[in-house]
């Protein structure tokens, strides 16, 4: 089978980054282009790339890729710029897997209400299919467009599919106690993320406010098959990299954690990069990979779910790759494991 023929967008940035070393071990995949603003060799914007890919990095121009015969396009964009490029690529019969959040949230009103900004391509919202394969893989083979999951998303709604499609936990009120590395932030700088401002400290932010709670809300609802709210609270930890998510819920009767650690074992049985954990997961477990890892606790009457990611490879470029095998017909494990 001839190689797909993939482009990236945005190829500075860390996503980009990643994805990169991740489809250049891809025995199915080549990488063909990758666009930045910045007219540089891409060894140059990630010296860890240094004689690994030699390409340069070309302005966007989607004409220009066609004419590269890219299959697909990997969008490493911010939010907002990302459905101002997608529209014509896919126009021009490109698929595109993007990795902004543009795409995830249904309904435009909630889109608008969370970001603060409207919504640019409503006609292709329609279209898009959330990226999240343990849970929506059946719609994932052949897709034209794909919404890459958040990062602390991917953490809260596996950590808690199970006990939503069992009812086994009240559906309101359910609290998400999550802590990021810093480069969840991504490499354009800012106060919050400089060095003297976020080492040996941590704070909360976005408290009540944060985008991603509706994402939760909308993956898990559809989980469950009725509404689902939950309590989400994102930190900034003084690391580089990695997700750890504590997750506390009520039960709606009496469990045992011995029947949680069987529902959990049985629910995640055929989705290999779920790795359901005895004890606490930590972060390091899961740096570089692309397995998401999880513990269901009992204590005290409450239900504990602690799970844990990388926020650069199974919160982004890691489970962009197990949606481009899924869309063009790859073992979802293959370049990953
Ligand atoms: N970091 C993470 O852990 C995660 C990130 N994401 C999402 O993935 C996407 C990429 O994130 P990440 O790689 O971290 O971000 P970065 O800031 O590291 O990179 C984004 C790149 O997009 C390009 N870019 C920035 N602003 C603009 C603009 N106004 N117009 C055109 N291009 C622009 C730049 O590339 P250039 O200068 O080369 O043009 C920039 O380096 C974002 O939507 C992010 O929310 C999702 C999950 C996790
Ligand atoms: C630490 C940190 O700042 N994290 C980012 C995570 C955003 C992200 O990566 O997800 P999206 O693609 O949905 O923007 C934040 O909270 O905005």
């Amino acid at each position: 089978m001839d190689k797909v023929k993939v482009a990236i967008l945005g190829g500075s940035g860390y996503t980009a980054v990643e994805l990169i070393k991740l489809l250049l071990r891809h025995p199915g995949a080549e990488i063909v282009a990758i666009t930045s603003r910045q007219a540089e060799h891409i060894a140059d914007l990630h010296p860890s790339l240094l004689g690994r890919l030699d390409l340069r990095c070309e302005p966007f121009d989607p004409d220009a890729l066609k004419a590269k015969g890219v299959q697909v396009v990997f969008g490493c964009l911010p939010h907002g710029t990302s459905m101002e490029s997608i529209p014509p690529l896919l126009e021009r019969g490109m698929r595109v897997i993007d990795l902004s959040a543009d795409y995830r949230l249904r309904d435009v009103k909630v889109y608008e209400q969370w970001y603060k900004e409207t919504h640019h391509d409503q006609k292709n919202l329609a279209q898009a299919v959330y990226g999240l394969p343990e849970v929506y893989g059946d719609k994932l083979a052949g897709a034209k467009l794909v919404a890459n999951p958040g990062c602390y998303p991917q953490t809260a709604i596996l950590g808690l599919a199970p006990l939503v499609a069992n009812k086994l936990i009240e559906l309101t009120g359910i609290v998400i106690d999550s802590k990021s590395g810093v480069s969840g932030g991504g490499r354009t700088p800012k106060l919050s993320f400089h060095f003297p401002e976020c080492n040996e400290s941590v704070t909360a932010y976005a408290v009540g406010t944060h985008r991603h709670t509706p994402e939760i809300e909308q993956a898990l609802s559809d989980v469950a098959g009725a509404p689902v709210s939950v309590i989400f609270t994102p930190h900034l930890m003084p690391m580089d990299r990695g997700i750890f998510s504590t997750i506390y819920a009520t039960p709606t009767r009496a469990v045992t954690e011995a029947e949680l650690v069987e529902l959990y074992r049985s629910y995640f049985a055929d989705k290999p990069f779920v790795r359901l954990r005895t004890n606490p997961p930590a972060t390091k477990d899961t740096t570089g990979t692309n397995f998401l890892d999880v513990c269901v606790k009992v204590v005290r009457g409450k239900v504990l779910v602690l799970a844990a990611e990388d926020n650069l490879v199974r919160g982004a470029s890691g489970v962009a790759v197990q949606n481009f095998n899924r869309v063009f017909g790859f073992d979802e494990r293959t370049g990953l494991m």
